[in-house]
């Protein structure tokens, strides 16, 4: 990974954390630009700030865990003031691909319940169209062939997630098909057509969920608002 494009990240992250204020519960992202929040609130915390956290991966409840970072189950609550997350491609309009990291399922969950989404990246994500990066779909591993089948029917091309010779399992403990539909021109409608299929539990296209996307570019933050 590129110094610069690390930089990047760790401003957006900084620009990020400002909306971020006392006595709000707050949702973690997942990945590595999403590390850097972690960072700077455990910063935060340091200096006083009260704060309640949901974390959307093991990985990122670890993380948080060891900057001291508070954190408070999910179900819980019935709303998250703001959620600060990564993705793996935006557009101009907000629209995303996320899952990389495979954690998709979650993300989307505290996406949902959260008032203000704000997406960071670095400037390499920022796409005219999605769908270069193979779209993550999470499946119970009961569906896996009818999903697989679902998918070419829909002109796309799944493969299997794989982590050593394994299939890569998710928080959920469930499987992901990383899916090539091409450069998707309408996102809204593969994201709906996706949506009607059983045992497919999630998929990476987030639309209508980012209030806000911050984009490190060289040495300044630009906002997608
Ligand atoms: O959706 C995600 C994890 O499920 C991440 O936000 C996405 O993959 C971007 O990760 P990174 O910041 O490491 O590039």
């Amino acid at each position: 990974m590129s110094d610069q494009k690390e930089l990047e990240k760790e401003l957006a992250a900084k620009e990020a954390v400002k909306s971020v204020k006392q006595s709000q519960i707050v949702g973690l992202g997942t990945g590595s630009t999403a590390k850097y929040v972690i960072i700077e609130l455990g910063k935060m915390v340091k200096d006083g700030l009260k704060i309640q956290c949901i974390p959307t991966s093991t990985k990122t409840a670890e993380l948080a865990t060891s900057y001291n970072i508070p954190l408070i189950d999910i179900n819980t609550v019935n709303h998250i003031d703001v959620t600060i997350d990564g993705a793996d491609e935006f557009t101009k309009e907000k629209m995303l691909i996320k899952g990389g990291g495979g954690a998709l399922l979650r993300e989307k969950i505290v996406a949902s319940l959260t008032k203000e989404e704000i997406i960071i990246a670095d400037a390499s994500k920022k796409v005219d169209k999605l769908g270069k990066f193979t779209l993550p779909i999470e499946v119970i591993p009961f569906a896996l062939n009818y999903v697989q089948h679902q998918i070419v029917s829909l002109q796309g091309k799944g493969k299997l997630r794989m982590n050593n010779n394994k299939p890569f399992l998710t928080d959920q403990q469930n499987y992901i098909i990383d899916s090539d539909f091409g450069l998707i021109d309408n996102p809204r409608v593969l994201a709906e057509k996706l949506n009607q299929i059983e045992g497919l539990v999630a998929h990476g296209l987030f639309i209508g969920l980012a209030a806000r996307v911050i984009m490190g570019v060289g040495d300044s933050v630009q906002v997608f608002n």
